[in-house]
């Protein structure tokens, strides 16, 4: 995966569906706030080799679409499918064929970033002939020998976040499911999880991953998603939404969409 990062498009898109996600509803029954409709008819498709970016404020659906996608939050209508599998009848088939990353992804603070790797990649399944092998292939690739040996809990949130993602990676899963990944890096970290990110793409996987981060989202996706209130209200490229907006910001571009569908904001 080293190599360049912050360039497009090295894997032909087109090579494959990957994620098809179809009128996707999740609605929450809230005791003080009443009927909460999060995911409120999603529908879109990634393909092999493409960042996918669901762009959204606080509160916009884009966790609870990313969880249901990861099996860990049921649909209430709609369908789900990564690698051709239903996430409600097959999850299981889902879930080895993800790997899904959040802040909350827990790591065990007395193993070190290399025994941290051993234990994701067995639980995972890696068969054990090839675990050593693989946890080299992830150490190299993110860049994590220098502190390899060291426990998890002496490490940087930086580094803390390249081990989390690089252990939902272990058994080489073809979609990358990241919900807010440089939630809580510093300028440089984000940067460097931004490399991480682009690789990932080069190498072949599709990434689905969640920002409130417009510079983010402009500079790493190969198409956004802009979601607001639980609906997704464009789906294109950059250039794409540029020009059915007529705006060249990200910012202006997102505003002007929301306003469209729900008034001034
Ligand atoms: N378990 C739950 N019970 C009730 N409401 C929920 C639950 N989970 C999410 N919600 C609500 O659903 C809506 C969408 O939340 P979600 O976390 O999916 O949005 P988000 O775009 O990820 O926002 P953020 O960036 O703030 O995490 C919000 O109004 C949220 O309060």
């Amino acid at each position: 995966m080293k190599g360049r990062a912050g360039s497009k498009k090295e894997v032909a898109v087109g090579a494959g569906v990957t994620v098809e996600v179809q009128n996707l509803c999740r609605v929450f029954n809230d005791e003080g706030r009443g009927e909460i409709r999060a995911v409120d008819g999603v529908s879109f498709t990634c393909e092999r080799g493409e960042i996918f970016g669901l762009l959204g404020a606080n509160g916009a659906g884009k966790t609870s679409t990313l969880r249901i996608l990861s099996t860990i939050l049921q649909p209430t209508s709609g369908t789900a499918r990564v690698m051709g599998y239903d996430v409600h009848s097959e999850p299981a088939k889902v879930r080895a064929s993800l790997g899904f990353y959040t802040a909350s992804t827990a790591l065990y603070p007395r193993l070190t970033a290399r025994e941290t790797l051993v234990f994701f990649a067995r639980i995972n399944g890696v068969p054990e002939r090839d675990v050593k092998g693989r946890v080299e292939e992830l150490i190299e690739s993110f860049g994590i020998g220098g502190y390899a040996e060291a426990r998890v809990e002496k490490l940087s949130q930086g580094m803390k976040q390249k081990v989390s993602i690089a252990r939902t990676l272990a058994h080489d899963p073809p979609v990358l499911i990241l919900d807010e990944p440089s939630v809580g890096l510093d300028v440089l970290n984000a940067i460097e999880m931004q490399k991480v990110i682009g690789q990932l793409r080069d190498a072949g996987k599709t990434v689905v991953f969640s920002t409130h981060i417009m510079s983010e989202a402009e500079k790493l996706c190969d198409r956004i998603a802009i979601i607001h209130k639980g609906r997704i209200l464009a789906c294109d490229t950059l250039e794409g939404l540029r020009q059915s907006t007529g705006h060249r910001y990200l910012e202006d571009i997102f505003v002007s969409l929301v306003e469209q569908a729900y008034g001034r904001i």
